[in-house]
């Protein structure tokens, strides 16, 4: 995670960028909000409502959420930088305690912590676990009781004090990202957390995830798409190279080598489909959502390899991003 440290913050204009110093309101606040929750809450869901546009990557199947990825919502009196992360598990492989580690440093470094609780549901033990952990550190919590539109008023209003009596919420918020409703009034809320600074990125930028693994995680949704097997925790994916190549009509095309890693070679099978019909589908799935990403044509080259325990290979892990 790349958080301005407190010497750029404080710092200022030595170490502003100049297109920042534009002008602000005096009371303009900015800073990081973290979703956590169990998975399947609704965070990439409600990440993206808030931000409006999609850059977490959403899906029926829990556990999609690799990589921290922050949207940014950009207003005029503040500028809230979002941070997505992958969830608390029972660490078994070395990828799992990496990735609680990578959550637990980001809720000490954010101004707020956005516990997602969805509505539908009863507080379980994983609810509870994370919110645990989330209270451990001195930043404030704020309850999102999310798919409020799935749950009705009865069992919403039953889970806003299931939750009141969880921890001790500085806010709790009933929201539906789906059906848009209460996502501005969460974003006030979490706005009131943020201390008053100058704006930490320019006005334009929705994240600051590298595209590659913007890419990467498209790749791996479409991969995801209807596939019934245990397939989430085998299944990584990484860019290895993009190159810019003359095209046949003249000018050049953008070509994107990408590299599916699975552990067992009967997950490849599955991956690539009969006589790789699947593959063929998942890549032109992916590309439309890359082209449009990327605001330009490109040539997708997917190669699906068996890396029998990848998530307990550290090189592996490394190159990977973790
Ligand atoms: N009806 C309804 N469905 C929602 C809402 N928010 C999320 N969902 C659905 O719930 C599922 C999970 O949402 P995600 O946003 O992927 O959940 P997540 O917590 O980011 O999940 P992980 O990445 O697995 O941690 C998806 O199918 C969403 O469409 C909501 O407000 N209303």
């Amino acid at each position: 995670m790349n958080f301005p440290s407190d010497d750029e913050l404080m710092a200022g204009e030595d170490v502003t960028p100049a297109h920042l110093i534009a002008e602000y309101p005096e009371d303009f606040r900015a800073g990081f909000a973290c979703m956590v929750g169990r998975p399947n809450v609704g965070k990439s869901t409600l990440t993206n409502a808030m931000v409006g546009q999609k850059i977490a990557i959403t899906s029926l199947r829990p556990q999609t959420t690799r990589h921290t990825i922050r949207g940014i919502v950009h207003r005029d009196d503040a500028q809230l930088v979002l941070v997505d992360t992958p969830g608390f598990h029972r660490p078994r492989t070395l990828l799992g305690k990496r990735l609680n580690d990578v959550v637990r440093e980001t809720l000490t470094q954010v101004d707020v912590i956005v516990v997602c609780l969805p509505a539908t549901d009863e507080i379980g033990p994983g609810d509870r676990f994370i919110v645990s952990e989330a209270a451990a550190t001195k930043t404030p919590l704020v309850a999102a009781i999310t798919k409020t539109d799935l749950a009705g008023k009865e069992r919403t209003a039953r889970a806003l004090i299931e939750a009141s009596q969880l921890a001790d919420f500085a806010d709790l918020v009933p929201v539906s990202a789906v059906a848009g409703h209460q996502v501005d009034t969460l974003t006030d809320v979490l706005v009131s957390y943020l201390p008053k600074s100058p704006p930490l990125y320019p006005s334009g930028d929705i994240t600051d995830e590298p595209e590659n693994v913007l890419i990467a995680e498209f790749v791996r949704e479409a991969a995801l798409e209807g596939v019934r097997e245990e397939l989430p925790h085998s299944l990584a994916v990484l860019v290895e190279e993009t190159r810019r190549l003359p095209a046949k009509n003249g000018g050049d095309l953008l070509h994107v080598y990408v590299t599916m890693y699975v552990e067992r070679e009967s997950q490849k099978a599955i991956v690539i489909g009969r006589g790789g019909s699947r593959l063929r589908e998942v890549g032109s799935r992916a590309r439309s959502q890359i082209e449009a990403l990327l605001g330009e044509k490109i040539y997708l080259d997917v190669h699906v390899k068996v890396a029998k325990d990848w998530q307990r290979d550290p090189k592996l892990l490394g190159r990977l991003g973790f």
